[in-house]
């Protein structure tokens, strides 16, 4: 079920990506609305983190097309910022909290400029806000996992992006760094800001997002969450990998779409 939306933030069209010529993404049409918490869900392998990055343009499309606000990603770059996994980055760089997240603002100093008050500013305040300031001077080889999962979060917050794509912000962090963590995120999308989040918890689906995607190769479902966050389509989207399912079940039943509230 893909559910259409008018003006989106994101239209993706007839998107193949092939790796070593075996497809991982297969004929992938949707949209996306402007202000929405998107959580893309499927199995491991689904092709979700390949999915955002084909969006960015950080691999190579087989077919189809992509467009970010009416255009593309080379005219609007400015706007999108990209959260890959945390394992992706090397954490023994040597480098201090506030170094990395105001690097979060090159998009706007450009690469060999200088970064300016305001850009130390705006570094200062997502820090804040992600409740690091105590650690704004330490190295980011010396904290802990979820410590630099907020730091990588207050980069992408000092960009002052409108549109996010966040690979598993969640992974390997507490509860309450997570809480903290979709507690800004809900802020930024009340704000306008469309965020769209790969996600692996389905416990948690109906309570963090109100759009979402699933994927399996295939797109299996795109909507409000609960036109699409049903046991029938998760099947889809699961098959018999999901041992879980009846428990999704259960957790449908009991709770009210959509919740925001984080409890
Ligand atoms: N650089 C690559 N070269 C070849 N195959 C790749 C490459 N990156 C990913 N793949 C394959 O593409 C498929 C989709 O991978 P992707 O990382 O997008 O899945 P995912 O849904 O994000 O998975 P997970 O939930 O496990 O993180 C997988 O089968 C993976 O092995």
């Amino acid at each position: 079920m893909i559910v259409n939306v008018e003006n989106p933030i994101l239209e993706v069209h007839d998107l193949t990506v092939t790796y070593s010529r075996k497809p991982v993404l297969w004929g992938v049409d949707m949209t996306l609305p402007k202000g929405s918490l998107v959580g893309v869900i499927g199995p491991n392998g689904a092709g979700k983190s390949t999915l955002i990055k084909a969006i960015m343009g950080l691999v190579p499309l087989s077919s189809g097309w992509v467009e970010l606000f009416g255009g593309s990603l080379k005219e609007f770059r400015g706007k999108v910022s990209y959260v890959p996994q945390k394992e992706s980055v090397d954490w023994d760089f040597p480098a201090s909290v506030r170094d990395v997240v105001v690097m979060g603002r090159y998009a706007k100093v450009g690469l060999f400029k200088r970064p300016r008050k305001a850009d130390y500013e705006a570094a200062d305040y997502a820090i804040e806000q992600v409740k690091m300031k105590d650690y704004a001077h330490r190295q980011i080889s010396q904290l802990s996992g979820g410590q630099q999962q907020r730091v990588f979060l207050a980069r992408a917050l000092a960009q002052n992006a409108d549109l996010y794509f966040m690979d598993e912000p969640f992974a390997g962090v507490d509860a309450a760094t997570e809480k903290a963590i979709i507690g800004i995120l809900k802020q930024m999308s009340a704000q306008g800001k469309t965020v769209v989040v790969v996600h692996h918890d389905l416990q948690t689906v109906t309570k963090y997002f109100d759009w979402v995607v699933q994927l399996n190769t295939r797109l299996v479902a795109s909507g409000p969450v609960d036109q699409v966050f049903t046991q029938e389509l998760l099947q889809e989207t699961y098959g018999g990998k999901l041992t879980i399912l009846s428990d999704v079940g259960q957790l449908l039943k009991k709770q009210d779409f959509p919740t925001r509230d984080v409890t």
